[in-house]
């Protein structure tokens, strides 16, 4: 957080969009911020309207949003840039495909892949975490649909969560289902938001929550009908909007801090764990057998 700080105060906005081709339009209309990357596809769509100073994203990456070593780098180039932007003050978090938020880390980049591609994978992930947790920016989830594992990390990084109010749709950290574990940052996330025993519960089981279930053991602030989810996400971002920004930001690093620098403290070392844990025989064929269960269940 206090690294982002740094960024905001010293990176003036002209500099931001000399260097990164933000094209600025009329009060009314939206900005689209284009990536220069050239492995980039475009999975994230980012709109910043300037007269609210208001951004959305929209995770765009068929089929399921699910969170690729490409898609979290250019998410996290994403973040950066409009953390950076002193024209924008909020960030509303949402997909572009009904039903699927995200389905969390993309399980064909954690099997069968090389050491070193599981160190730079998981080091995206990291990225991803430190730069949401840690946004100065107001962050609503509009979670519009599924959203399990990482995609359920990325909105508990979020200060609000507002979920389409629809019983099919379930989010939850199901790590232990697949095998595997959720690293302590994530427990520690989901400890922030519905307290020790709820996460205990859960992380054990590997639960996934209905919206309403979710709602009710408030792992999402709000549920709405699936049609109101972003105009939803718009007023409540006026609201929080209306505190002023110093006051609002120091309060959040003083709630956040600690979890963020439990990890910016150990950095490598959660790496170099993932990396031995992952290419363990036994968790390859735990992840094998859940992908292959996943793309034979039609
Ligand atoms: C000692 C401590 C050490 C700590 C070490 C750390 C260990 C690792 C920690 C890892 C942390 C987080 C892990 C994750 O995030 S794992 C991902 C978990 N996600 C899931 O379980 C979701 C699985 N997907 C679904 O449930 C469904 O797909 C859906 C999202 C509900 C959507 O359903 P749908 O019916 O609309 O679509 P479906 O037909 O199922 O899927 C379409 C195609 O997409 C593929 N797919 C789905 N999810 C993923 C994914 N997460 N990764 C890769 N691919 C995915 C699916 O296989 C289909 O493919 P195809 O069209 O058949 O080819």
């Amino acid at each position: 957080m206090a690294a982002l700080a740094v960024l905001r105060s010293s990176a003036p906005a002209r500099l931001l969009s000399g260097s990164f081709s933000v094209h600025r339009g009329g009060l009314a209309s939206w900005q689209h911020y284009q990536s220069r990357r050239p492995f980039s596809n475009n999975k994230i769509l980012v709109e910043l309207n300037e007269s609210t100073g208001v951004a959305v994203m929209k995770m765009k990456s068929p089929p399921v949003n699910s969170l690729s070593l490409d898609f979290l780098t250019e998410f996290s180039i994403s973040l950066e840039k409009l953390e950076i932007d002193r024209g924008c003050r909020g960030l509303i978090l949402t997909s572009a495909f009904p039903k699927i938020f995200s389905a969390g880390l993309d399980i064909t980049e954690m099997c069968g892949k090389s050491a070193e591609h599981y160190a730079a994978f998981w080091k995206a992930v990291q990225e991803m975490w430190l730069k949401l947790y840690g946004s100065n920016m107001v962050t609503i989830a509009a979670v519009n649909g599924s959203s399990p594992a990482g995609g359920c990390l990325m909105a508990m990084c979020c200060d609000y969560r507002i979920m389409a109010d629809n019983p099919k749709f379930a989010i939850g950290l199901n790590e232990t289902q697949l095998g595997i574990v959720a690293p302590f940052w994530f427990k520690d996330t989901m400890i922030n938001i519905v307290g020790n025993r709820v996460t205990e519960q859960s992380l054990q089981l590997g639960q996934m929550y209905s919206a309403p279930e979710a709602h009710k053991i408030g792992l999402v602030d709000l549920l709405v009908p699936e049609d109101k989810v972003q105009s939803t996400a718009a007023a409540v971002m006026t609201q929080w909007l209306s505190i002023p920004d110093h006051a609002r930001q120091l309060t959040k690093s003083m709630m956040r801090k600690p979890t963020i620098d439990r990890l910016v403290k150990q950095q490598e070392a959660d790496i170099n764990n993932f990396v031995s844990f992952i290419t363990r025989d036994s968790i390859q064929k735990s992840l094998q057998v859940y992908l292959d269960r996943l793309k034979q269940k039609k």
